[in-house]
């Protein structure tokens, strides 16, 4: 088993987490299992889901089956839009909780805001009564733009201590990143390596990045993001990428390196085609 020393973070609710996490996109079933094994044998202690994955029970096999003890994996779900209302958030709290196994989430985010049926108060009001009552250690939200985190701070008084959104070199979200660090709220970093719909992989600019320090362009990517101070959650089946994705902590990069990556930004048209949080509706 590895003994990586990776560098945590520190929550607004005082809580810690890796700054690099496993992502389960697509990572399901019995091959599912052994690639989050293999990730938790790489290292990874935080392990990201969501209800709309459909891989909950897989994620439950996984931290069954490993010899790290559930204490030492921090698991993380989402809350589907079907269930903002409060009644049925709390009951979709407890049911993934069910479906895992486990009986607390470390990290629980609500993972759209959806404004057009806009619900996400009251979803955020579950949320934090769910914490209350210690179902979910640290809470927060996914895909929310300021107007979306000032309504729920408004009316609940209590600020999310992580965003989880998009951004990748082609779209860097950094005015996003920028409010989110205003409110003391950590970004996280969804499709940091573009999620295979980009090139940016065999970008020259991160390809010339990675030759100077000997390193590949997806660990250049998730360096960017550390020294941004943002929590980057990454997804692979592959146990060489999965190992590779955690040794960032060598090396540093300049000043000029991240003015470099920040520059390829293409604003809007960087991002996934469809992932608007205004827009994005969720067909699950
Ligand atoms: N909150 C939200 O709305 C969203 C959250 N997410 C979360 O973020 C996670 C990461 O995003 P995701 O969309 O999966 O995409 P990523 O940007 O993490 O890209 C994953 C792809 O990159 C490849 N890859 C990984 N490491 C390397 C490497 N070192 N070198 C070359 N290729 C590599 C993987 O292939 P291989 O498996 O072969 O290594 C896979 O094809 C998700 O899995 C999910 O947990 C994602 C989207 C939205
Ligand atoms: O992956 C997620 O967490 C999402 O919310 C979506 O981005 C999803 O990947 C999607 O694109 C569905 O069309």
């Amino acid at each position: 088993m590895e003994q990586l020393n990776i560098q945590s973070m520190r929550l607004n609710d005082e809580t810690n987490l890796p700054s690099i996490g496993f992502g389960t996109v697509k990572v399901k079933g019995a091959q599912g299992v052994v690639s989050t094994l293999t990730a938790i044998e790489a290292g990874y202690r935080l392990i990201d889901t969501s209800t709309n994955y459909n891989n909950e029970g897989m994620v439950g096999e996984a931290v069954r089956r490993s010899s790290v003890p559930r204490e030492e994996l921090l698991v993380s779900s989402k809350l589907p839009g079907a269930s903002h209302d409060y009644e049925r958030a709390i009951l979709m709290i407890q049911e993934s909780l069910y479906r895992i196994g486990i009986d607390y989430f470390d990290k629980y985010l609500i993972h759209w805001p959806l404004p057009k049926q806009d619900q996400y108060v009251e979803a955020w009001q579950a949320l934090v009564d769910a914490q209350k009552f210690g179902l979910i250690k640290t809470i927060g939200v996914s895909n929310f733009l300021p107007e979306h985190l000032e309504r729920i701070i408004e009316e609940t008084g209590v600020t999310p201590a992580t965003n989880q959104i998009e951004r990748h070199p082609y779209f860097n979200n950094n005015e996003l990143v920028e409010y989110n660090k205003s409110r003391g709220i950590v970004t996280e970093a969804w499709s940091p390596l573009g999620r295979e719909l980009n090139d940016v992989l065999e970008n020259e600019t991160i390809v010339s990045i990675a030759k100077k320090y000997n390193k590949q362009p997806a660990q250049i990517i998730i360096r960017w993001n550390l020294q941004n101070d943002i929590l980057t959650v990454v997804k692979s089946s592959n146990y060489a990428h999965q190992k590779a994705n955690l040794d960032v902590f060598d090396f540093e990069l300049t000043e000029e390196d991240l003015r470099q990556i920040d520059s390829l930004d293409k604003g809007e048209a960087g991002r996934v085609e469809g992932q608007h949080p205004n827009e994005y509706e969720e067909f699950d």
